[in-house]
């Protein structure tokens, strides 16, 4: 019998419905362990026209048409969202090597079938910057959606901020607290922003670190004398990105709006995130994957080219954060996992050869999260399997507003499919990655766990080792405000506002 009508019916109430894909293929995945955040379970499951129609043991194979995948012994999850990426940006006086060809091509290699990039405005201006991005992504391999930089303020940014959210499907905005002279705001621009975006339901998120105090040590630097790439790390110590976490929380806090903190890279920005969590304030924490398993020492390596690898904002710290961030990641403090993939070949890199300052700050790892995750993280035990797909992919589609569309392999959603071979090992360099980059921050890096094929609407885009990555196969995916996060936020403002008292004066009191 042909299976595909059968479920196209019953998937009508799913996440998208039938019809996504759009190219007939029909695969069937039989006999894995189907990994959602919410349960693993033995399960085939069937896919039409680029939607997950079926999830159920024993589904028959029906006519030759189908495409039969055997995932036994392995596990089936949905393929990874990356909620911090650069492709194609300007930054520094040069632009990262990697665009939304080359970039889609390395992630679906690595298991990431959607990411989430960062619009950078054009001049302050967020139609423009909208405009460049869009024909930026036209070569697109895979899903992708937007935030947008607030770079500065005034009253047509206001209005365009609401013009991205109701009529271009972005529902996050970033704060740089730092890159002074360039992408740096100041209190009084995030705390307009702040309230700007509580009102429209759209996530603010901060990139955290105080700015005035990073071109202060770096100024420092200079002056002892020292302009090589440990020059980086010494400039901006992690006080600085304890700081600003801290003052972004608390002013997310007096507006009352939710904050995203990106790239969490010291145990004194975690710690803030902690404390602010405990006291049941809204802040989500992303780690990304150089934090969690590099340590500062390669920023003193006497090879710049080495050395100048390593730089990013904020850096890499000293051996024993990265492993109280993988603790706060396991414990729930930490809730995605991104990557800040911002990649500049050697050549970019040495821009900086004479002064730290200028050397490009970025990393890559796109291509490298799922598996650096999967074997950091789920071969040693700190997590669990369907953390594993929770902290790579499904909080991502919650917290964007996404899911069950993206994030999960349910009736309805896009088939963003996964199989991950726990037996088979994985090896990384710059010679077989799919980074334009002739550098990689994972050289020579050896784990556990291997992602065989990867589906990315339907299509089978890797597999063996082959790829598939078509320019122009990938969608935009708008994000909806108002996600989970804003869930209740009215009813805590009207107890904050019933809060509030009126002085009773002596007279009165009397009186009354
Ligand atoms: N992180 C970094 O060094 N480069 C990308 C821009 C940013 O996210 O700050
Ligand atoms: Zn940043
Ligand atoms: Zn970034």
């Amino acid at each position: 019998s042909h299976p595909a009508h059968e479920f196209c019916a019953a998937a009508g109430g799913g996440a998208g419905g039938c019809g996504g894909g759009g190219d007939g293929t029909r695969i069937l995945i039989k006999g894995g362990t189907v990994v959602n955040a919410h349960r693993a379970e033995e399960a085939d499951v069937y896919i039409e026209d680029g939607v997950v129609v079926a999830v159920r043991p024993n589904i028959p194979v029906g006519d030759d048409n189908v495409r039969v995948t055997d995932a036994t012994g392995k596990y089936v999850m949905p393929g990874g969202i990356d909620p911090h990426t650069h492709l194609e940006m300007e930054f520094m006086g040069t632009v990262t090597i990697d665009d939304f060809y080359s970039g889609h091509a390395a992630a679906l290699a690595g298991g990431t079938t959607m990411h989430i990039d960062f619009v950078i405005p054009v001049n302050g201006n967020l139609t423009a910057g909208l405009e460049s991005y869009k024909h930026k992504a036209e070569k697109a391999a895979m899903d992708y959606g937007f935030h947008m930089a607030i770079t500065k303020w005034n009253d047509e940014v206001s209005r365009e901020m609401e013009v991205m959210v109701k009529e271009h499907g972005i529902n996050s905005f970033k704060f740089f607290m730092a890159y002074k002279g360039s992408l740096m705001v100041t209190d009084d621009l995030l705390l307009q922003g702040l309230q700007k975006c509580k009102s429209l339901g759209a996530l603010a998120m901060v990139h955290a670190e105080n700015g005035d105090a990073v071109a202060e040590g770096q100024q420092r630097m200079i002056d002892l004398g020292i302009t090589g790439p440990e020059g980086h790390a010494l400039s901006r110590p992690p006080v600085l990105e304890g700081e600003a976490t801290s003052r972004a929380i608390r002013l997310a806090k007096f507006v009352n709006t939710p904050l995203y903190v990106v790239h969490v890279m010291s145990t004194d920005a975690m710690e803030e995130i902690a404390k602010a969590k405990r006291e049941g304030q809204r802040v989500i924490g992303e780690p990304v994957v150089s934090g969690l398993v590099l340590d500062d020492s390669w920023l003193w390596d006497p090879d710049f080219a080495t050395a100048s690898k390593y730089v990013m904002s904020p850096p890499i710290r000293e051996a024993g954060h990265n492993k109280l961030l993988q603790a706060a990641l396991s414990s729930g403090i930490l809730q995605l996992v991104g990557t800040d993939h911002c990649t500049f070949n050697s050549t970019q890199k040495a821009f900086g050869a004479y002064d730290f300052r200028k050397i490009p700050n970025g990393v890559n790892g796109i291509e490298e999260r799922m598996h650096i995750i999967w074997d950091s993280m789920v071969e040693t035990g700190k997590i669990t399997v369907t953390d594993y797909v929770r902290v790579t992919s499904t909080e991502c589609a919650k917290i964007f507003n996404i899911y069950p569309r993206k994030g999960a392999i349910l009736e309805g959603s896009d088939a963003d499919i996964i199989i991950l071979n726990p037996k088979r090992s994985f090896a990384m360099g710059a010679r077989t990655h799919h980074s334009r980059s002739d550098t990689s921050v994972y050289e020579g890096r050896k784990g556990k766990g291997m992602v065989e094929v990867t589906i990315s609407r339907g299509r089978v885009v890797w597999e063996d080792g082959n790829l598939n990555a078509v320019p122009g196969a990938g969608r935009y995916v708008r994000t909806p405000p108002f996600g989970y996060l804003f869930d209740g936020l009215d009813k805590s403002d009207a107890v904050y506002r019933a809060s509030l008292r009126a002085p009773v004066r002596r007279g009165e009191a009397a009186a009354a």
